[in-house]
């Protein structure tokens, strides 16, 4: 029986809506969407006793689906949840089209193409083009056109229908030479889409975009391949391109309209990748009847954070106005901070957070934070700082796991022993380790594959058993290797040989950890990585076979066709979320995204650091509404804590600019100047501001004894200038409003009472009260030597005393050895982690 206690009205109407009926539940940020669609789930399986393998749960990412697989196992079991297709469209239609691939055209063995190979197939394709492009001065990148591909797939258009649509604008466009440039870009766009469709072909290979264009034709054209379906669910579809709509639509009518979703479009933040906020009216039309339920408490975030969130987002006038109330307590208010530099900036980051996990007294950690940034290049000053403090940090969405080169050339050896006529593995495989087998080598292999008609693969393995008598010895030697490797690989794999196997033993016939050491300088992490692969590849192929058990097979596939190396390749490719693989590690560190990566999900604290034009809104974006909402998206992260930080000064491309706020912050603290301040949450002397964020988080909140020995230590350990007392106010852009709250004393004793949109309190008696911050310069201490903290801040830290709030009690005699030992103390230590921790870059 599914217990429905800890839900709300409405949440309750919604998990237990019928289950014959098509459902919207639109829903603010943190109001339990996710919580919904998982009940809901546990619903159909627990009380209408539907099979869990009969049901289709749709997520945006694949870590989504993880965090969803854990709550739904919790109430359904693990076994029952392990049958749930759950996963992100890409997955699913991956999934049914290996199975049921000869329906569509396709071989079993296709390979599924990631951005990477696909921009190196697009490079080349874009070479013939060179002088017309030139002519014109015009630069056409591969990315550029990559994407124009991808957004023609979005809205389901293939190469002759982007053609079409090219002609049919340019009809109806007045010309100017403007136009007739994009026309002419467009229609090198549209030659080159045509053969890249052709040379995927040849390389029996999918892109990402193509899964879903032959899923949804599977789907629409076989009734059989979706006869197993009886519910389909799909969370964040605000963000739902054409195409996913589509394959929703499809996999709804197989149902007979039994569809759910749940989406926000207040966080629809990915309309540069064809996301259409319209679906929602797509699908009322398409499923006649469709229920709208809407949730209004939000149960994240503290009532603080959502009325400084509600004041960004509730600037765009064309929004529809929703209801969102704080089921939390006011707490602290948002923090919002100007700075000089982008490295007073990052300092005062680093330090706060030390500060932040002293003063609550150990119930915050380092886990806990998140940084999250408009673009990831603005990591590099934080990631530094950081590291200065040594304090552990993570990158998420950053350089993801499957992407890495030691990872990539792995798998593409494993890809050409899978599908021979991928031929963008080949090329990466056969010069790793080096070979002496550069591009010109490479360009007459593609020569002879082309002229003999065969695979690059089969042109390379004809050379090798002297075939071609016309082609020299030494090309024939320098092969020899790379020949012997597929092959032995090749009859391992035919023997049954397990995708770990086979990469243990690819490893000692390439000698790959000579070749890293020899070519890397980190290639202990990179090495580390691959021995990463192995394990998941035993983990893997078990669990993907898992998630087809019960599927009605084509009579035209053979099961055998799933080998466990293909089922390997397939989830190595769609993990767009490799970093999972050390999740329980990252717990200890901050948390370092984008903000489009920290979408759905939460953290205790959130800093979002750069709020200044041109960052919010993205100078390249060209939806500033669509900006605001991801600023919105990015404040609705944070549960007990918020900061908004800016700087006068920034350096973009090596120079130094002005920088002014945000217009979405400033023009919220203009409706709102209550909403922000730039006072620092005083919770070191304030214990009700403590419990409330332990009560946010549902944590005990820490004893007296404790917070007095973490603050001692931080203070003994952390040289800080708070550099909004310090540096000359006139070098930083203040907002007026701002500015007059930052000179005046902290008001006695503020008030949980709701400053905008009248936010419900749901604590019960007395609201807890914000002690006033005496302004108590403490000396700074000199910092002891840490193993992991090589260099102090830089200059523009002057040695001004450190404005912080009052020592707290002092160390209690009776405190126990426990806690003096987490603190360092007793045992000469300085009391930082001391263990060795990498901060990955992130990518550009
Ligand atoms: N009825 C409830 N009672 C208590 N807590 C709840 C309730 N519903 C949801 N929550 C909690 O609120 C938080 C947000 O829930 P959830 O992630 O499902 O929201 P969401 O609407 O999907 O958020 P977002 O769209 O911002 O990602 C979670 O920690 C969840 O456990």
């Amino acid at each position: 029986m599914l217990t429905l206690n800890g839900l709300n009205t409405a949440q309750r109407a919604a998990v237990t809506h019928p289950s014959n009926a098509a459902l919207q539940v639109l829903a603010g940020p943190g109001s339990g969407k996710t919580k919904v669609l998982t009940s809901r789930i546990a619903y159909l399986v627990l009380e209408q006793n539907h099979d869990p393998a009969s049901i289709c749960a749709v997520t945006f990412t694949n870590k989504a689906a993880n965090e969803m697989k854990v709550r739904l196992a919790a109430i359904i079991g693990k076994q029952r949840t392990g049958m749930v297709r759950m996963g992100t469209f890409h997955a699913l239609c991956a999934l049914f089209l290996r199975r049921f691939a000869t329906k569509v055209g396709l071989d079993p063995n296709f390979t599924v193409c990631d951005a990477e190979e696909s921009k190196k197939i697009i490079s080349n394709l874009l070479k013939p083009y060179k002088d017309a492009l030139a002519a014109t001065e015009t630069t056409l990148k591969d990315g550029t056109v990559l994407s124009h591909i991808s957004r023609a797939k979005a809205k389901g258009l293939d190469s002759k229908d982007y053609v079409v649509e090219l002609q049919q604008k340019a009809k109806t466009k007045t010309t100017s030479p403007k136009d007739d440039h994009a026309a002419d870009t467009h229609r090198i766009v549209g030659a080159v889409y045509a053969e890249y469709e052709k040379t995927l072909r040849r390389n029996n290979s999918l892109d990402f975009d193509d899964l879903l264009l032959y899923g949804v034709k599977l789907f629409s054209e076989n009734p059989t391949a979706a006869s197993w379906c009886r519910h389909v669910l799909v969370d964040e579809f605000q963000d739902t391109n054409i195409t996913q709509y589509e394959l929703l639509r499809v996999l709804g009518n197989a149902t007979g309209g039994c569809v759910t979703v749940v989406g926000d479009p207040d966080q629809s933040i990915y309309g540069w990748r064809s996301a259409e906020v319209g679906n929602l009216a797509r699908m009322t039309k398409d499923f006649p009847g469709t229920k709208q339920i809407l949730l209004e408490e939000n149960y994240r975030s503290t009532a603080s954070i959502l009325n400084a969130s509600l004041a960004i987002v509730s600037q765009d006038k064309s929004r529809i106005d929703k209801s969102l109330i704080a089921s939390h307590p006011r707490g602290s208010t948002s923090v919002l901070r100007a700075f000089a530099s982008e490295q007073a900036e990052a300092q005062f980051i680093a330090v706060e957070i030390k500060r932040l996990v002293a003063s609550m007294g150990g119930v915050l950690q380092y886990g806990d934070f998140a940084i999250l940034l408009r673009f990831s290049a603005l990591s590099r000053t934080i990631e530094s700082a950081l590291q200065k403090e040594a304090i552990p940090s993570v990158i998420l969405g950053g350089h993801k796991f499957f992407e890495r080169q030691e990872i990539k050339d792995i798998l593409a050896y494993l890809q050409l022993v899978d599908n021979p006529s991928f031929a963008p593995a080949l090329t990466r495989a056969i010069n790793v380790p080096s070979r002496g087998i550069g591009d010109k080598s490479i360009a007459e292999l593609i020569a002879r594959a082309s002229k003999t008609k065969s695979s690059l693969l089969a042109a390379v393995e004809n050379i090798h058993d002297a075939k071609h008598p016309d082609i020299k010895p030494p090309v024939k030697s320098k092969a020899a290797s790379f020949v012997r490797a597929i092959r032995t690989l090749r009859t391992l794999a035919e023997g049954g040989a397990s995708p770990a196997e086979l990469i243990q033993r690819l490893l000692g016939l390439i000698e790959y950890e000579d070749h890293l050491k020899k070519t890397q300088p980190d290639w202990e992490t990179r090495w580390e990585n691959v021995q990463e692969l192995i394990t998941f590849a035993s983990e893997v192929s078990l669990e993907v076979a898992n998630s087809l058990e019960g599927v009605e097979l084509d009579s035209e596939v053979a099961p055998s066709h799933d080998t466990p190396l293909r089922l390997f390749l397939q989830a190595s490719m769609l993990s767009s979320e490799g970093d999972n693989r050390s999740e329980e590690d990252n717990k200890e560190k901050v948390t370092i995204s984008t903000c489009h990566a920290a979408k759905g999900l939460e953290w205790p604290v959130v800093i979002i650091p750069a709020a200044e034009q041109g960052t919010f809104p993205f100078y390249r974006s060209e939806d500033p509404a669509e900006e605001r909402r991801l600023l919105y998206v990015a404040c609705t992260r944070a549960k007990s804590l918020l900061y908004i930080t800016h700087v006068s000064k920034r350096k973009v491309g090596g120079e130094t600019k002005n920088k002014d706020i945000s217009e979405f912050v400033a023009a919220a603290l203009k409706a709102h100047p209550d909403v922000f301040t730039t006072r620092t949450p005083a919770l070191e002397t304030s214990a009700a501001e403590r419990e409330v964020v332990a009560k946010v988080l549902q944590r005990p909140i820490a004893t007296e004894a404790e917070v007095a020995l973490r603050v001692a230590e931080f203070r003994r350990t952390t040289r800080y200038i708070d550099e909004h007392e310090s540096a000359p106010q006139a070098q930083v852009t203040w907002h007026p409003a701002l500015a007059a709250r930052a000179q005046a004393p902290a008001p006695p004793n503020q008030q949980f009472t709701a400053s905008f949109t009248s936010p419900r309190v749901a604590f019960g008696g007395a609201q807890p009260t914000m002690a006033p911050r005496p302004a108590i310069v403490y000396p700074r201490q000199p910092k002891p030597p840490s193993t992991t903290t090589a260099s102090r801040p830089p200059s523009d830290v002057s040695n001004t005393p450190l404005p912080l709030p009052p020592a707290p009690p002092s160390v209690p005699e009776s405190a126990g050895a426990g806690v003096k030992r987490r603190l360092g103390m007793g045992r000469g230590t300085t009391g930082f982690p001391n263990k060795k921790f990498k901060v990955p870059m992130m990518n550009p």
